[in-house]
């Protein structure tokens, strides 16, 4: 068996995955929590066996000493299961990465210089390549980029209408983000037997298939993608635009972010605001959307309104991206909101009849762990509503192979 070790260092947490990229398994993985903060966890699954560790995790690198020592004590033993290369999820690549990448120094200082751009995850992702690069020395190291997906992006949809000069200048484009899963998540889809059925109905090839992608996640995009090819995102320069996110704003009046420097606010506290203290948990106290129903369930109005917020951002998104599609085959719904909480895709399909959307009841509120269909009636001409596991650690593996070992 071959294997690859997906490490998806997030701003306050690591994700790991050891999968075998062929047939999709993931032997072991687990998530460290919590960095940084005074008390740290670090769950670990192999089989069906967990382990919970509480403890101290200053920094990525000592998450990843803390996950290199699971694995020495619970297992499997990483020295046995055929690692072939560690991939790791770099979420700004800026222009200069559009592929997968072989991880030497340079590529480590050029996602480095992109930490500006992705203050709340370029850093992690530095920390986690170069610790493990040092203790995983004698494996080659992959890069996959979040903005890989979107980098052919029509120009009309990733040109911001600024000063062409200043554009150039400063390299300020869409970038989009969540790449990797929008990707993942479309062709799954397109693959989808009830897609291909739809398609074949209407006489039509994968070519003109349009579909809306709502990655919703404690970060948060939308995408339009035509034929397999994406043609918008909600992300844009950063990551910090388009939908609401746990602790982001998404689409904000940039007249905004002056009238509160020119009334005292330094430049770095406006980027804290947008990064950290908005969004959901802005709203409503709590940016876990499990947290954010429970106070709204109790009659909480801020976390009331904080939906109503989230979901009306949902509808605008869709109604725009159908626009820019000229129509819609199919709205997939992914990531931890999207794909558990039924009453975030009724409350987004609910108002969008005039589209032809709607949901069955008992089909959305079902759970699996398979890339379903939860829209009413079947066959006709009406867009499917779609629930798709997202995999980006699956994903990552397998570019990460295909790059080490050739197609
Ligand atoms: N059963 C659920 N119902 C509602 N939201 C959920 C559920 N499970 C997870 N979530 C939400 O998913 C979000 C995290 O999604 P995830 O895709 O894991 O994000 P990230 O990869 O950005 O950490 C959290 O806001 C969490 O509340
Ligand atoms: C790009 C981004 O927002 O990533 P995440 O959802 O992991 O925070
Ligand atoms: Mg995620």
């Amino acid at each position: 068996m071959a294997t690859v070790l997906v490490l998806n260092s997030g701003s306050s947490s690591l994700k790991y995955q050891l999968v075998d990229p062929e047939s999709g398994r993931s032997v072991a993985g687990g998530i460290v929590e919590r960095i940084g903060e005074s008390t740290g966890s670090a769950t670990h699954q192999s089989g069906d066996a967990e382990t919970v560790r509480d403890s101290r995790v200053p920094d990525h690198g000592a998450a990843l000493r803390l996950v290199l020592d699971l694995f020495d004590e619970v297992g499997p033993s990483l020295a046995d299961a055929g690692i072939t290369a560690v991939g790791h999820r770099v979420v700004h690549g800026g222009a200069v990465f559009t592929e997968p990448t072989l991880v030497d120094d340079d590529v480590v200082t050029a996602v480095r210089d992109l930490i500006p751009l992705a203050p709340l995850h370029n850093p992690a992702a530095v920390k986690g390549i170069e610790v493990a690069r040092e203790l995983l020395s004698h494996l080659p190291h992959v890069a996959v980029f979040d903005t890989a997906f979107f980098a052919p992006l029509p120009a009309a949809a990733a040109t911001y209408a600024l000063d062409r000069k200043v554009t150039a200048e400063h390299g300020i484009r869409r970038y989009g983000f969540h790449g990797t899963s929008h990707e993942f998540v479309s062709a799954a889809v397109a693959a989808h037997p009830a897609v291909a059925a739809k398609l074949a109905a209407e006489g039509r090839g994968p070519e003109t298939l349009r579909q809306v992608v709502l990655h919703l996640g404690n970060g948060a995009s939308a995408s339009a993608v035509l034929g397999g090819r994406p043609v918008d995102t909600s992300m844009g320069f950063t990551p910090l635009e388009g939908l609401v996110m746990g602790t982001r704003p998404g689409d904000v009046d940039p007249g905004i972010v002056f009238h509160l420097v020119r009334t005292g606010m330094s430049a770095s506290d406006v980027d804290t605001l947008l990064n950290k203290r908005s969004g959901l948990l802005g709203m409503s106290g709590v940016n876990d959307m499990r947290e954010v129903r429970k106070l709204a369930d109790t009659g909480d109005a801020d976390a009331r309104l904080a939906l109503e917020v989230y979901l009306h951002r949902l509808r605008k998104y869709v109604g725009a991206y159908t626009a820019v599609l000229g129509g819609i085959d199919v709205l997939t719904f992914t990531a931890g909101v999207g794909e558990n909480d039924h009453r975030i895709r009724s409350g987004v399909v609910r108002d969008l009849k005039f589209l032809g959307l709607a949901i069955d009841p008992a089909a959305n509120e079902a759970r699996s762990d398979e890339a379903r269909v939860v829209s009413e009636g079947s066959g006709g001409a009406k867009p499917l509503v779609m629930v798709v596991p997202t995999n980006e650690e699956l994903a990552i593996a397998r570019q990460a192979m295909e790059l080490v070992e050739g197609p």
